[in-house]
């Protein structure tokens, strides 16, 4: 089980990204997300944090599979993928302050940017996950705080039953 879940909200071309104010994640945009607390599924935290960091009520989100990290050649945890995609009208208006930090709406354009550092690694993942209906787990291979490598595999379902 892994540790992490996270969530993507998204409306149309923009996503919902917070910046948290937390040391660790000062200056960088991410997903909603957070710990999973005891006997919770992934589905369950993703959607207690989406409410607690957004105050958006969510009835589900797709799960799209895990990120997990190797650092300094240790398995170092994972995080669980979703996405949820509100109607273009869906009305939330940003940015907004809040205990975790600021909300913004981003461009996928803004997201994805090759020379964008102020954002967490999405750009190696965020595609193929919003291209593609199946489920990949994404490995990241951190030396220290730099990626030296990153593989995606997707997901066989057929093991998980
Ligand atoms: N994109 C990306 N997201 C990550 C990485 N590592 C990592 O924890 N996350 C995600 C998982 C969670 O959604 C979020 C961590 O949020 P957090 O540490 O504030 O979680 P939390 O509020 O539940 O934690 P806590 O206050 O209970 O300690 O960031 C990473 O390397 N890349």
């Amino acid at each position: 089980m892994l540790k992490y879940t996270i969530g993507f909200i998204k409306r149309g071309d923009e996503i919902l990204l917070l910046n948290r104010e937390k040391a660790s994640w000062m200056g960088c945009w991410n997903g909603v997300g957070g710990k999973l607390e005891e006997k919770e599924s992934p589905l369950q935290c993703i959607l207690r944090e989406a409410y607690e960091e957004t105050g958006i009520e969510l009835s589900n989100m797709e799960y799209k599979g895990t990120v997990t990290w190797i650092v300094n050649g240790k398995d170092a945890g994972g995080m669980y993928v979703f996405l949820a995609e509100v109607p273009e009208t869906f009305e939330f208006f940003t940015p907004i302050k809040t205990a975790e930090g600021i909300l913004d709406w981003k461009k996928l354009e803004w997201i994805l940017h090759p020379k964008n550092d102020g954002i967490a690694n999405l750009h190696y993942f965020l595609p193929t996950m919003l291209r593609d209906q199946a489920t990949y787990n994404h490995c990241f291979v951190y030396q220290n705080k730099a990626v030296v490598d990153f593989y995606s595999k997707q997901e066989d379902l057929t093991t998980m039953r």
